[in-house]
């Protein structure tokens, strides 16, 4: 499918688009009452129809309850499903909003909500309809705040949330496509104001691709190189688990302590940056209590602990080196140390009081 398409999508390339969902028991679209996800429901509705037997389709719209239009929004929604023989319902984000970060939080709810909706609704997966524009917009915002390859790698066709399948059947199909459906259809929609909102960064940004494109890289371009960093991020993955693999077994060390994540750090030394890189990052992922770390901070902990290391297997040894705690610091709740030659990645010991640790 190319940018300049502003054909329709036809029943066949539907077909194609959701094949894989057949099987599944029930799916949950997400729809918001713009084009994009409009669309997504004539066209599941339409693929569903043509089937003898598939998945039962459920709409969810979700109100953040931000927008006072949100409500009619969400109604003319149920109207357009309950006409396409869809069944519907509307999910509100209650309780305090955040007066920072307010777009990330509404995502998380949102994306909160509909895994509960698929759970109640006996669904496999949750139907969004991101678009190639969404994958370009994305891998720039992320190339704004110095992403790596996994950031760039932008969103993914398919991925797990709370153990429901968050799928993106429309992610390589461009907007225009979408809208050129809904006009043959003769389908209305409505357009979040927020989307052109110029307080946020994701509209200024699109704001831009215009002036991008003319320079040669349209949103083809954008999510070709994002499909081209899955692609290496994946490969990259791969070779992690096998420099796991390669630890475990070069491991001479005594049997690891539950919860606490060890390896020996000449073994760890002769794997390559990147792979250090996520070795670390996996086990502060699954010993911190924080969150993930930000990677500019994992990357300036792996130089501390590869000079660490370095000096440790190159200084000259004194009396007692063997068993001195050369590096010991703490991120994202858990605490990275380096001793007797070996990393040990383990939750951080809850913080103290500042009254509590004052003189230390
Ligand atoms: N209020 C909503 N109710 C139901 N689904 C929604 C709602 N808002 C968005 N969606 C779903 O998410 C898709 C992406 O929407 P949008 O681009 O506005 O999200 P976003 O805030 O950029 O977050 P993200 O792209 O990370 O999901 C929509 O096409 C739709 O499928």
């Amino acid at each position: 499918m190319s940018d300049d398409d502003n054909s329709p999508i036809s029943a066949r390339a539907a077909k194609q688009l959701f094949a894989e969902f057949k099987s599944a028991p029930a799916l949950v679209l997400a729809v918001s009452g713009g084009p994009d996800s409009v669309a997504l429901m004539w066209l599941a509705a339409r693929w569903r129809r043509s089937l003898a037997r598939g998945p039962e389709l459920n709409v969810v719209t979700v109100d953040h309850g931000l927008r006072t239009e949100a409500a009619r929004e969400a109604r003319e929604v149920k109207r357009l499903a309950t006409e396409l023989g869809l069944a519907h319902r509307t999910l509100r984000w209650r309780g305090a909003k955040p007066t920072t970060g307010l777009p990330a939080a509404a995502r998380e709810a949102r994306y909160r909500l509909l895994a509960q909706a698929a759970r109640s609704a006996g669904a496999s997966h949750v139907l969004t309809a991101h678009t190639r524009d969404d994958q370009a917009e994305t891998l720039l915002m992320r190339l704004l705040r110095g992403s790596g390859i996994a950031g760039l790698s932008a969103m993914a066709r398919l991925s797990m949330r709370d153990g429901i399948v968050l799928a993106r059947p429309l992610l390589d199909v461009p907007k225009s496509q979408l809208i050129a459906t809904l006009k043959r259809a003769r389908i209305g929609f409505v357009e979040d104001p927020t989307n052109r909102d110029a307080s946020f960064t994701r509209p200024r940004l699109r704001a831009l691709l215009p002036q991008l494109a003319a320079e040669g890289g349209d949103i083809r371009t954008f999510a070709r190189l994002s499909a081209r960093l899955a692609r290496a991020n994946a490969a990259v993955e791969v070779l992690t688990d096998g420099a796991e693999r390669f630890l475990r077994l070069r491991d001479r060390g005594p049997a690891p302590q539950p919860g606490v994540r060890s390896f020996e750090a000449s073994s760890f030394a002769s794997l390559p940056e990147e792979v250090r890189l996520r070795l670390l990052l996996r086990a502060i992922n699954a010993h911190g209590h924080e969150g993930p770390p930000e990677l500019g901070k994992v990357e300036a902990l792996l130089a501390a602990l590869d000079q660490a290391v370095e000096l440790s297997m190159t200084g000259r040894p004194r009396i007692g080196a063997n068993d001195r705690t050369l590096l010991k610091q703490t991120l994202a709740g858990a605490l990275i140390s380096l001793a007797g030659g070996r990393i040990h990645i383990a939750p951080a010991p809850a913080r103290r009081s500042k009254a509590g640790s004052r003189g230390e």
